[in-house]
């Protein structure tokens, strides 16, 4: 099973000019700075093949392109970095600037922060027409939970990317306010998965959304799950300060929760 991933990870090394038993990757790592460098990087649009793409992921990524040539399914873009209009409207009307300014010139897309091959490779391909969605998914060896297979928490941050684009498309602004998520069996580190997701309902600001995990040959159910997602109100602005005095009422000072509450103790 890992036999795949292993050569995948071996031709990505050969690529970049090592050699086996050369510096591991975990010391090894400075992708995003290297990609930093250029307006080129910054921009680009990552829902495209790699050379870590397994023959599976391309071979399903072709038929799709395929489908997208009469219009009845799109491809859709994604950046490490905001620059779609979409996003920039989204700072616009629902952050406060102090927010954008403080926090968000480092900031990028969770799923796009691996280096090729070592987390999430995906693309997603919609269709209007039927509300629906279909994501491709190379999990890679980063995102192990127990061995050999994907973590839990990888799945659920794919299921909410993939529930999010599918409601995103109809709804514009939306956040996650529920995901209920059923894992039927373990994900293989490194395979390829489907996510199918559709819109079932828009109901005001709410939009129901549900999908299902396959493998490629769809003789595997690997998760099921639904979504809810709202679409945000530009009337109820994110504001950092309230946020913070918010926070500050919640909970004590560090040291008082300690002494009064060792629970909250939490080492992660
Ligand atoms: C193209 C890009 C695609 C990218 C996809 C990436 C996906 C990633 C998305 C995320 O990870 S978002 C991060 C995780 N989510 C959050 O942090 C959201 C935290 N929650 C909130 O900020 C607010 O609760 C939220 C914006 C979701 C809703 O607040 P609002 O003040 O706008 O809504 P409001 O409370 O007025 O509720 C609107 C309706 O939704 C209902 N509702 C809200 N939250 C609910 C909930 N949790 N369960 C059930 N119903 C809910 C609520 O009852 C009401 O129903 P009615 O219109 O029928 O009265």
């Amino acid at each position: 099973m890992l036999r795949s991933c292993t050569a995948g990870l071996r031709s990505l090394w050969a690529l970049r000019g090592r050699r086996e038993g050369a510096p591991r990757l975990s010391t090894d790592l400075q992708p995003a700075r290297r990609l930093f460098s250029t307006e080129k990087a910054v921009h680009k649009d990552w829902a495209l093949p790699n050379p870590s793409w397994s023959k599976d992921l391309k071979l399903l990524f072709d038929q799709f392109m395929k489908k997208c040539e009469d219009g009845s399914w799109e491809r859709l873009p994604s950046y490490k970095h905001t620059c779609t209009q979409k996003n920039e409207d989204f700072k616009t009307y629902f952050l406060d600037p102090q927010l954008v300014e403080e926090g968000l010139s480092q900031a990028q897309l969770f799923t796009r922060g691996f280096e090729d091959g070592l987390g999430f490779e995906y693309v997603i391909f919609n269709n209007n027409d039927e509300k629906r969605t279909v994501c491709l998914f190379q999990g890679g060896p980063y995102l192990q939970g127990i061995p050999g297979f994907l973590h839990g928490g990888a799945i659920a941050t794919m299921i909410d990317v993939a529930l999010g684009s599918c409601a995103a498309v109809s709804g514009g602004a939306i956040m996650t306010a529920n995901l209920n998520i059923n894992f039927k069996r373990p994900v293989p580190l490194c395979s390829v998965v489907v996510v199918n997701s559709q819109l079932d309902k828009l109901e005001g600001r709410k939009l129901f959304v549900s999908c299902n995990i396959r493998s490629v040959d769809e003789k595997t159910l690997y998760s099921e799950a639904t979504g809810l997602f709202i679409k945000l109100d530009p009337k109820k602005k994110f504001n950092i300060k309230e946020f913070h005095s918010s926070l500050r009422k919640a909970a004590p000072p560090l040291e008082e929760a300690v002494v009064s509450s060792p629970a909250l103790v939490i080492h992660c």
